[in-house]
C-alpha cells in the first residue's frame, strides 16, 4: 500500500518541485487539494490529518499556524520553512551529519528541513568541528551564491519581468545587516560560539548554489594539509549517497552544475596555508525539496535516496 502524503503550499516554488518528485515516487500517493480550496483551513486540516507525512512549503508564519491544524499523533510534519529549525522539539533534517542525526529523523514526528544556504555551510563546517580541525571559536566567514528561485515566487517574478532594472543583470549582495535568517541554524547545528560573517549573493540564473567557506590553516586546532583535509572529508561522507567530496581540476567552479539534482558536492580547494570548502548543490534540490523527500524516505522506513537519484 502506498503512503499518503500532503503538501501544504503545493502551488509555491518548493511545493511544486516537491510535487513533481513525489509524483514520480513509487511508494507514495499525494493527497491533492483542489485549486479553489488550497487556502481553506477546514479542507487543509482534513487532508493533513489523513496523511502520514505532511510537507509545509509555506512562509514562516503560515507554517507555524499550519502545525496547529495537525491533531493526528501519527502524522509526521516536515517543515521547509525557517520556523522550527532551532526549536529543540523539532529534529533538524540533515541525516548525513552523523548516524545519530539519521536515527533521530527515522523516529521523528516533527522535522525541520534545513535552509538552502545553511545546508551548504553546515555540510562543510559540521565535520570540521566534529573532527577537531577547528574549534568552536574559529572566526568563520562564508559567502554563498544562489539562483533567483531561492527567493520564491515573488523574486522569480522580479527577475523574469520584461522591464526589470538593469541592476538585476549583475550579482547582488544581500543580508548586508548580518541578520540573515539562516544564521541561527548555522550556529545551532554546528555548535559554533558565534554566527559566521555571512555574505549571500543572488545572481541572474534560475537555480543552483555554491557556498564557500574560507579557511586559514594557521588557525586550525588540528593541523592538516589540503590533501589531508580532502581525505578526512571524503572518509566522513563515504556512506552518504547524496553527498560527495572532491577537488576541481580547472580554475572555474560554476554554481549550477548540480541544478535539477538532489546531490551536493563538497569541494576542497586552495593550498596548505589558505583553503576553501565549497558546497555546490541545487537550492531547490538538496537545499529544499530533495532534502524533504530524503527525510520522508527515512520516516517511512525506505532507503533515503528512493526517487532522488
Ligand atoms: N525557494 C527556495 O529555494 C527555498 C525555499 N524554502 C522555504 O520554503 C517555504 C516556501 O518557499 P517558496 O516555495 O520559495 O515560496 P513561494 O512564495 O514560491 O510559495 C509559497 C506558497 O505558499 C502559499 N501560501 C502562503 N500563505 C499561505 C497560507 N496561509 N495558507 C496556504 N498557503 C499559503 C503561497 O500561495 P500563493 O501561490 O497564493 O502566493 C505559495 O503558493 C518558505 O518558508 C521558504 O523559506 C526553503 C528552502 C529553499
Ligand atoms: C535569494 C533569496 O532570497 N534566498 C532566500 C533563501 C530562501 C530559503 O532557502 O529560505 P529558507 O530555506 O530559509 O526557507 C534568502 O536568502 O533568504
Amino acid at each position: 500500500m502506498k503512503h499518503k502524503v500532503y503538501i501544504d503550499g503545493q502551488a509555491g516554488t518548493t511545493g511544486l518541485q516537491l510535487r513533481q518528485k513525489l509524483q514520480n515516487h513509487k511508494d507514495v500517493e499525494i493527497l491533492l487539494i483542489s485549486e479553489e480550496l488550497r487556502k481553506d483551513e477546514a479542507e487543509r486540516k482534513r487532508l493533513m490529518n489523513e496523511a502520514e507525512v505532511v510537507f509545509l512549503c509555506l512562509p514562516d508564519d503560515a507554517a507555524r499556524e499550519a502545525v496547529k491544524l495537525v491533531e493526528n499523533p501519527n502524522t509526521c510534519i516536515i517543515d521547509a520553512s525557517t520556523a522550527h529549525r532551532t526549536d529543540p522539539d523539532w529534529v533538524y533534517g540533515f541525516p548525513e551529519l552523523s548516524p545519530l542525526h539519521k536515527e533521530k529523523i527515522r523516529h521523528a514526528k516533527r522535522i525541520a528541513n534545513p535552509g538552502c544556504h545553511a545546508t551548504g555551510f553546515i555540510a562543510a563546517v559540521y565535520p570540521l568541528i566534529r573532527l577537531g580541525i577547528i574549534g568552536t571559536d574559529y572566526p568563520l566567514t562564508a559567502h554563498s551564491l544562489t539562483g533567483y528561485s531561492g527567493g520564491g515566487k515573488a523574486m522569480i517574478a522580479e527577475y523574469e519581468a520584461e522591464n526589470r532594472s538593469p541592476l538585476f543583470d549583475s550579482p547582488r549582495q544581500y543580508g548586508l545587516g548580518q541578520q540573515h535568517k539562516h544564521l541561527p541554524e548555522m550556529q545551532y547545528v554546528t555548535g559554533i560560539d558565534t554566527p559566521p560573517v555571512f555574505c549571500p549573493i543572488v545572481v541572474d540564473y534560475y537555480s543552483g548554489m555554491a557556498t564557500c567557506i574560507p579557511l586559514i590553516a594557521s588557525l586550525f586546532k588540528k593541523k592538516v594539509t589540503k590533501d589531508e583535509l580532502l581525505a578526512l572529508l571524503t572518509e566522513y561522507y563515504k556512506d552518504a549517497k547524496l553527498i560527495s567530496v572532491g577537488t576541481e581540476e580547472t580554475n572555474f567552479l560554476a554554481s549550477n552544475p548540480l541544478s535539477d539534482t538532489n546531490e551536493l558536492k563538497l569541494y576542497v580547494e586552495g593550498n596548505d596555508e589558505r583553503m576553501t570548502l565549497i558546497s555546490v548543490f541545487d537550492n531547490l534540490g538538496k537545499g529544499a525539496s530533495g532534502a524533504a523527500v530524503e527525510n520522508m524516505n527515512l520516516v517511512l522506513g525506505l532507503d533515503e535516496t528512493t526517487g532522488l537519484l
